[in-house]
């Protein structure tokens, strides 16, 4: 199906539609974007520099490899270098009425497609706060953004029904628009994303040469701290080349917290008041952390229930609480190397993690006492 409206000046019409979009870049993100946009209706088109790579995209259900149309918007799911050139070259080219990108920086790229001659006009950057370490068309899901923050940085040229229409795609995708400038997109970003990652490379790198039967050890905790570290360097570079300045601010405060831990531990016997005050900051900082994404920041309990390796166990539990009435907002489980047994980590508000207990307890659960925070 032909949109009637691509090709035309978005300031003609009253509306930009999306009946149509194609997607440039169709790795993990781009892949993703084209399944939720597909998901919502409309109809996507699928363009990577390595054209086996938009087929696979095109084989998951994303899309059909583009050949020529014009579509209403069209998504740079590109490394943040790319963007401005690959900018240029689809406006040139015509590809959209409309524009915009999902780089993990919004400053450089935008400078770089003022610097070069981009119609700004028609452009809207972008940035879903939604991903995951890994890369490539075969990591994408359609609900990766459902329910997520999606940054749009309109420069001050954005023809507002750009503007309209980016953000449709963005809750098109099931995410949630927030319109932010791009400085302080980066500044926010080098504090809850890009330095976080620098943190837990630095940690992850510790066990890049520490024997087996060490790493082998690993439980949850590390593997959350260090999850992140996976993602691809070559990317990652990129981000945090771009975003040098703020990534540094914070990486510098953080190495400062670590060295007066480092110094405090080797200086003392008993337990050092710089370690107490930085593990009491932590706690602080956590909880500040929205529990659900959009919600205000909640700190909730946690109920720890030793359960037996076997099947519809944690259906049970789950089935008692909601018998209770309690709402279970999130859940962990740890399988313990060589037992026969996991502990289930159920994650409730503090006010229902009394109950929960009880009625487990009741039910023939082993609870252990709830630790001291
Ligand atoms: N990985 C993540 O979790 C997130 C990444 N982002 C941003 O999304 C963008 C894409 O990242 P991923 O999907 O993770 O990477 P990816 O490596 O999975 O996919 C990138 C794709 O772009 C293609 N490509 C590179 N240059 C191109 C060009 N000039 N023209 C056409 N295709 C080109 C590559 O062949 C590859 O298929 C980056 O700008 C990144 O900062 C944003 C949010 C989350
Ligand atoms: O894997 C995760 O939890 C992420 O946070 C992924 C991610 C990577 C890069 C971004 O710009 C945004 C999100």
């Amino acid at each position: 199906m032909l949109s009637e409206h691509a090709g035309e000046p978005a300031a003609r019409r009253d509306r930009l539609a999306l009946k149509r979009v194609t997607v440039i870049g169709t790795g993990l993100i781009g892949t993703s974007v084209a399944l939720a946009m597909r998901r919502a209706g409309a109809e996507v088109l699928l363009i990577d520099r390595d054209p086996a790579v938009a087929r696979l995209a095109a084989d998951l259900g994303a899309g059909t490899p583009w050949s020529g149309e014009s579509a209403d918007v069209a998504v740079l799911a590109v490394p943040p270098s790319a963007v401005a050139a690959t900018l240029l070259d689809a406006q040139e080219r015509g590809l959209a009425a409309a524009y915009t990108d999902v780089a993990s920086v919004k400053g450089p790229p935008l400078a770089e497609a003022a610097r070069i001659g981009c119609d700004l006009r028609v452009f809207v950057g972008g940035h879903p706060l939604g991903g995951s370490e890994r890369s490539g068309p075969l990591a994408a899901r359609p609900g990766l953004f459902d329910g997520r923050p999606w940054v749009l940085c309109p420069a001050e040229a954005a023809d507002p029904l750009v503007v309209d229409g980016v953000t449709g795609l963005v809750t098109g995708c099931g995410a949630t628009p927030v319109v932010m400038d791009a400085a302080a997109h980066d500044k926010a970003m080098a504090l809850v994303s890009h330095a976080p990652h620098v943190v837990s490379a630095a940690m992850a790198a510790r066990f890049a040469d520490a024997p087996d039967g060490m790493v082998g050890l690993t439980g949850q905790g590390a593997r959350d701290v260090t999850r992140i570290a996976g993602g691809a360097p070559s990317l990652w570079r990129e981000i945090l080349a771009a975003n040098a300045h703020p990534v540094a601010d914070v990486i510098e405060a953080v190495a400062d917290d670590l060295a007066r831990a480092a110094a405090a531990l080797r200086a003392h016997a008993g337990p050092p008041a710089p370690v107490t005050d930085l593990l009491e900051r932590g706690v602080a900082g956590h909880d500040r952390i929205p529990v659900k994404r959009g919600a205000p920041a909640a700190r909730l309990a946690t109920v720890t229930v030793i359960v037996a390796d076997r099947p519809g166990e944690l259906a049970l539990i789950l089935q008692a609480a909601g018998v209770a009435g309690i709402n279970i907002e999130d859940i962990a489980i740890e399988h313990l190397q060589g037992r026969p047994v996991g502990v289930a980590e159920l994650s409730v508000a503090p006010e229902s993690a009394p109950d929960l207990i009880a009625e487990l307890r009741t039910r023939g659960w082993s609870l252990p006492d709830p630790p001291e925070r």
